[in-house]
């Protein structure tokens, strides 16, 4: 099996080193994967003058897998929109079609106390959030600047952006959301601001549409503002969530805050195939890269999810979360989850630790 490993900036190259490495140490149990890594994001726009080179994508499209550290760096902000690194992982989702992605916030129990809520909310919570990918405000057109036309404000200077959704983009996501509740606690909810927004609502009357092939799973809605606000009264009234782009994005890293920090959340990123791009969902954290800071769990878990989700290598992929929560149980840890009584390391440390918890089991 081929995976293609794409860095990225800040932090990137070190926490894709950490899951290389716990990848390649599982080879000597008989893991069957080569690697070849690729330019992609601020890294590729200084190398070559773009932020997603054609060869990145072809290389994508060439492997079983795609591992992903992260893209950004501030210093480049300022260019052109289509050259600024995060149009990589957007050209790449698109490019792939990887209009599924999944964020698991689960809580370790090791880590109940690392969050900033009452260890007795976020104790034992173990939920999914669906979010649409390749579609929403991140990819509707019209978009751009202009001197507006009409309105109070007409002669100004305005920008816009179009929020949109075919009807076949939120089937096939219901769907997948769906069965990824059948498969957990039968429970989904779906969220929107269908009280406000038109996109939303055709969300809304779409998903439940579907869940009609789906009596067995509890569907509910709820407005994506009451939704951040339960997430953090009482996040384990959830089981599956299913959201578009724009509000996934942004429950995502809220609900990595329960589970201790961010630096903990996986993801996968798949299309129809269970071809899967897989990465962590936190940024390239310029503020500490380099210094060997970074908690690179988030994605070694995620290289984990690329062997049940598109190798189907249950046994691998097990083996590696329960290191991780070896380590996390009995191990150093990284300043973001340490507490006092716990050994400090670094990165490259943590990458180790995972390593020797697997060679112990
Ligand atoms: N998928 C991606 O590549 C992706 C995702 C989010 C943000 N970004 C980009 O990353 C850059 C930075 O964005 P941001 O600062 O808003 O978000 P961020 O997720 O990079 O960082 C937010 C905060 O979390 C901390 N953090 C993040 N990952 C961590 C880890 N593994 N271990 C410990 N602490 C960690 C950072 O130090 C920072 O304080 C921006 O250019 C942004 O566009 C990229
Ligand atoms: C970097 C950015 C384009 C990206 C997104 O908004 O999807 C990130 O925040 C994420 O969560 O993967
Ligand atoms: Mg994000």
């Amino acid at each position: 099996m081929k995976i293609a490993v794409m860095p990225g900036d800040g932090i990137g190259p070190e926490i894709t080193a950490q899951a290389v490495k716990v990848l390649e140490a599982l080879k000597t149990d008989g893991l069957q994967v080569e690697f070849e890594h690729a330019l992609i994001g601020g890294a590729a726009y200084r190398a070559t003058g773009v932020p997603l080179p054609e060869s990145t994508v072809a290389l994508a499209q060439a492997s079983d897998a795609v591992l992903f550290g992260a893209v950004g760096d501030f210093s480049l902000d300022t260019l052109p929109r289509h050259l600024r690194p995060e149009q990589a992982i957007l050209g790449i989702r698109k490019a792939l079609n990887l209009f599924a992605n999944f964020r698991p916030a689960m809580v370790y129990s090791e880590l109940a106390d690392a969050s900033t809520l009452r260890p007795e909310v976020v104790a034992g919570l173990d939920i999914l959030i669906v979010r649409e990918l390749t579609g929403d405000i991140y990819f509707g057109t019209p978009r751009g600047h202009r001197i507006a036309e009409d309105g109070p404000f007409k002669g100004e200077r305005e920008a816009f952006d179009t929020m949109r959704y075919a009807e076949t983009e939120i089937r096939r996501i219901a769907h997948v959301a769906f069965q990824a509740a059948r498969k957990r606690g039968g429970k989904l909810c779906s969220v929107d601001k269908a009280n406000v927004l038109e996109t939303t609502q055709f969300w809304r009357d779409v998903v439940t549409e579907v869940g009609k092939e789906y009596a067995d799973v509890e569907l509910s809605h709820m407005y994506v503002d009451n939704c951040a606000m339960q997430l953090l009264k009482n996040p384990k009234q959830f089981d599956v969530i299913v959201t578009g782009n724009l509000f996934g994005d942004i429950l995502s890293d809220e609900a990595s805050m329960l589970t201790g920090s961010i630096g903990m959340l996986p993801s996968a990123s798949l299309n129809e195939s269970n071809f899967g791009l897989y990465e962590p969902i936190h940024g390239s954290a310029p503020d500490i890269a380099g210094k060997d800071l970074a908690n690179p769990m988030a994605t070694v878990l995620s290289a984990a999810m690329m062997l049940r989700y598109t190798f189907g290598l249950e046994e691998y992929a097990s083996r590696i979360e329960k290191a991780v929560q070896t380590v996390l149980a009995s191990g150093p840890r990284t300043g973001d989850i340490w507490r006092e009584g716990k050994e400090r390391t670094g990165t490259s440390g943590m990458g180790d630790a995972i390593v020797a918890a697997l060679a112990r089991q």
